[in-house]
């Protein structure tokens, strides 16, 4: 069962502003992270697949369901984790996540044991009787996942979960929705717009840019991507990318660096850019794995792959 799939879907907000622009996309199930710049249109996708807005043109189903005809449906089978800081300070943690169990339908008992077992899983078992207000940024994400888990759904969905963290807050965040995803077999869809820091608790990425489709796919196929060596020289690379070229690297110029795949034998790429930097007496400013970035995702991707699964 496709997740989330959408069908030239377009949001326009009252201010004009195009968040969505025939978007045409099929969200496998698995970790997948959504992926793009502030302002991408990440959260606008997210909440138009909750039904809180409705599209200007187009159609999107969630589970197979409208989320705006099927609204109750929807809501009983995926989590939501909003960004930014809704929770009640003066709210009980156990008391404010039982409350949303009981909104989600459980029976009072039920709701209890859930809430206290869903604390339990993101780490605030020993603090669930605190008040939210006295918690940490960190605690308080956790609470968030907490109410999004509670009523057991087939799918999260997490708007940038990282936001506030510091950079251990951050990794444990992102372990934590790794096990999510892995031990307990839900579908997670996670927003972020820091790819490098996503990548690796992701199976597939989908990368959006001004409400546009930029790419989909499995992480094994992105990373087939970044088998890349980044190469800069203190001179103007054209040359070099020549002779590189000649020697039957696959090699691009990406503004004064140059990115070349790596061979089959690495070590024989890595042999040959030396030998060609010392036959043009060229000086070697940095020669190193090309890392993923949003942006050179952006950048470097081909346009006829951007709908690829
Ligand atoms: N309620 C709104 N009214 C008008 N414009 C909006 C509204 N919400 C978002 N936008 C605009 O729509 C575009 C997409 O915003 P969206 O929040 O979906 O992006 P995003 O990728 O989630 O970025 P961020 O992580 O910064 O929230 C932006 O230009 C934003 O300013």
């Amino acid at each position: 069962m496709v997740l989330i799939e959408t069908e030239s879907l377009e949001k326009r907000y009252d201010n004009q502003v195009t968040a969505l622009a025939d978007l045409t996309v099929a969200i496998e199930p698995g970790i997948v992270g959504l992926v793009g710049v502030n302002g991408a249109g990440k959260s606008t996708l997210i909440k138009l697949a909750l039904g809180l807005l409705a599209p200007t043109n187009g159609r999107i189903r969630v589970l197979g369901l409208d989320p705006i005809a099927d609204a109750q449906a929807v809501r009983a089978r995926v989590g939501y984790m909003p960004e930014h800081d809704c929770l009640p300070p003066d709210q009980i943690a156990a008391e404010f996540v039982t409350h949303l169990a009981r909104v989600s339908g459980l029976p009072a008992a039920t709701a209890r044991e859930r809430a206290s077992e869903t604390l339990r899983h993101v780490g605030l078992y020993e603090e669930r009787y605190r008040r939210i207000g006295g918690y940490s940024t960190g605690m308080k994400q956790r609470v968030k996942l907490a109410q999004a888990l509670v009523h057991d759904p087939e799918l999260l969905l997490l708007d940038e979960p990282t936001n506030g963290l510091d950079p251990e807050g951050r990794r444990a965040m992102l372990d934590l929705v790794h096990r999510i995803g892995t031990e307990f077999g839900i579908s997670v869809v996670v927003c972020s717009h820091l790819l490098g820091e996503i990548e690796r608790i992701c199976t597939s990425l989908v990368a959006i840019d001004a409400g546009r489709l930029l790419r989909s796919a499995t992480l094994s196929a992105m990373t087939q991507h970044s088998d890349l060596l980044m190469v800069e020289t203190d001179e103007d690379p054209a040359g070099l990318a020549e002779l590189l070229g000649r020697a039957g690297l696959e090699v691009r110029e990406n503004k004064r660096a140059l990115l070349v795949r790596m061979g089959e034998d690495p070590d024989a790429t890595y042999d040959l850019i030396r030998d060609a930097i010392a036959d043009l007496d060229l000086s070697l400013h940095r020669l190193e794995r090309h890392r993923h970035q949003v942006a050179d995702l952006f950048r470097d991707l081909p346009t006829s792959e951007a709908s690829h699964a």
